[in-house]
């Protein structure tokens, strides 16, 4: 198994490349799951959304998992922000709790018995080191960006869906990742909240100065959310020029 080349080698060259990989995301992946490779090329800039589409099985999850670090890649090379996440052939590996990614999945998996306050904090402590007060003073601070500031001392079982992804995107943005990846986060939402929270996105994401990954099955949320969209099948990149 071999790596691809980076998708956009052939239209990002020289300098422009190498400042684009000191700021954003650049990677080559080659990972295998029992029978499944995924063998793709990708960069990211910092501020640019890409969705990510693909059928079930496509290895969207598993682009997601590498680049978080829960799961190391077999070849290849994960590089952000000019730091070196992962590469085996030189043995650098960074677990997934070092790594500045912020991870939101579509059942945003909040700590069941911490406040929404603490679920923030939590993140604000273990990532940037804050402690207690300094830490909840924070994260009140992201919950109102959120709208969710008022909910802050509600478990997770007394918020609703969209609720509930809200305060799961304040604990990924409020450390401040360099990456921030977003796996299927509206398909758990019905139809009316899917909308709130993808306009709430469409708000938030372009003032990100990270690059964003957002796995999705909904070409509406590729087409509102992102700048660019990719496409995955059967673990590979799929060219959707004149698609
Ligand atoms: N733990 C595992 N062991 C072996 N194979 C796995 C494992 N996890 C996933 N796979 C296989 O890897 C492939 C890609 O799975 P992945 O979850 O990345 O797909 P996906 O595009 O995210 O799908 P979905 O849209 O259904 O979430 C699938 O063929 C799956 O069966």
């Amino acid at each position: 198994m071999s790596p691809g080349q980076p998708e956009s080698t052939d239209v990002v060259g020289g300098t422009a490349a190498a400042a684009a990989a000191a700021q954003g995301l650049d990677a080559r992946i080659a990972v295998r799951r029992g029978e499944f490779v995924l063998d793709v090329g990708l960069r990211v800039e910092r501020g640019e959304t890409v969705a990510v589409l693909g059928r079930s099985g496509a290895g969207k999850s598993t682009l997601l998992r590498a680049l978080a670090g829960l799961l190391p890649i077999d070849e290849g090379r994960i590089s952000l922000a000019g730091e070196v996440l992962d590469d085996p052939a030189e043995r650098v590996f960074v677990p997934c709790e070092r790594r500045p990614v912020g991870v939101v999945f579509q059942d945003y998996l909040l700590f069941p018995h911490l406040r929404a306050r603490e679920n923030v904090a939590f993140g604000l402590r273990a990532r940037l080191g804050l402690r207690g007060k300094a830490a909840r003073a924070q994260a009140d601070t992201w919950l109102a960006r959120f709208g969710v500031g008022e909910l802050a001392d509600r478990r997770p079982g007394a918020l609703s869906g969209g609720q509930g992804q809200r305060v799961a995107l304040a604990r990924a943005l409020a450390t401040q990742p360099r990456l921030l990846l977003l796996d299927e986060p509206l398909a758990a939402l019905d139809t009316t909240t899917r909308g709130e929270v993808r306009a709430f996105l469409r708000g938030v994401l372009p003032d990100l100065s990270a690059p964003v990954l957002i796995v999705t099955h909904d070409p509406v949320d590729a087409e509102v959310l992102a700048d660019r969209t990719i496409a995955l099948n059967a673990g590979r990149l799929v060219d959707l020029a004149g698609t």
